[in-house]
């Protein structure tokens, strides 16, 4: 089981037209780029803003097409899905974004919010309320009984983080991409949001893209580090290689620019 991404090259503002016309074309947002997720695996995608991050997300959630090279899960093309088999591809594949309570709609309850994607993905309403229950205790929502009614704004932000998680979780997917998913949260909650996804991993066999600027965070649950600078992929491997021994410049740069790690 794998969701694999190929030479994939995106290119913004080329589209043919008068605006167009007479202009450089930009430098492409993903030049090339090759990334493979597996179970049970957590691969962390870092590099500045700009780098290109969040474009291969949305790429590897089929929410955006290549113009070159392709993604697959289990060897099918994303292109080729249709009909039930996109639908189970966009329940196995879930994003978690930066600000949860963007995502979060500020109305809803908890219990709504992470029942939505199991209304939208038909299971049947008797059986919604335990499932919502269970994916609320794996991420720590408990007791739970004292979070089905709340909403957004009566959670902290690493608690709101955690309903949006369980929002996907519910949903029993096989991978999740998360665009910077701890960055705007308190310094104090990052190691438990983190810690569970390392949870998430080992107990459910997630395969897991943690999109972050931040080298502390990538070496805190990754086992690999992959580093984008400028549309491409300038090194990748294991998560301590890369930090003890980096290959690359830029990513040396990266490690002289996090305090944590960058000391000799
Ligand atoms: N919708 C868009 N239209 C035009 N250009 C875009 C669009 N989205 C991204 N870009 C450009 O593509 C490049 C890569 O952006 P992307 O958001 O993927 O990087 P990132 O590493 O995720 O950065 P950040 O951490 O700031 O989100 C940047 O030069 C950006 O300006």
């Amino acid at each position: 089981m794998s969701l694999v991404a190929e030479d994939v090259v995106v290119t913004y503002g080329r589209r043919p037209g008068i605006l167009s016309r007479g202009r450089t074309p930009a430098a492409p947002a993903l030049d090339g780029v090759g990334l493979t997720l597996g179970k049970g695996r957590i691969v962390a995608l870092v590099g500045e803003s700009g780098s290109g991050k969040s474009t291969l997300a949305r790429c590897l959630v089929g929410m955006q097409e290549p113009a070159a090279g392709s993604v697959s899960v289990d060897g099918t093309d994303l292109t080729t899905l249709r009909g039930r088999r996109l639908k189970d591809f966009r329940r196995r594949v879930q994003m978690i974004y930066q600000d949860p309570y963007e995502s979060l709609i500020p109305r809803q309850r908890v219990r709504d919010i992470v029942a939505e994607g199991l209304a939208i993905h038909g299971v049947p309403r008797a059986e919604r309320d335990e499932r919502v229950r269970e994916a609320l205790t794996a991420v720590g929502l408990t007791p739970v009984e004292s979070f089905l009614d709340r909403r957004p704004f009566e959670l902290s932000g690493g608690q709101r983080q955690r309903v949006a998680i369980a929002g996907s979780l519910v949903l029993e997917p096989a991978y999740l991409i998360a665009d910077e998913p701890v960055s705007m949260l308190d310094v104090s909650v990052r190691a438990g949001v983190l810690g569970l996804f390392g949870e998430l991993r080992r107990t459910r066999e997630l395969g897991i893209l943690l999109i972050t600027h931040d080298l502390a965070t990538a070496v805190h649950v990754a086992d690999r580090i992959v580093v984008m600078h400028r549309g491409r992929i300038v090194e990748e491997g294991p998560a301590r290689q890369v930090t003890a021994e980096p290959a690359h410049d830029y990513t040396r740069a990266l490690l002289a620019a996090t305090p944590d790690l960058g000391r000799p």
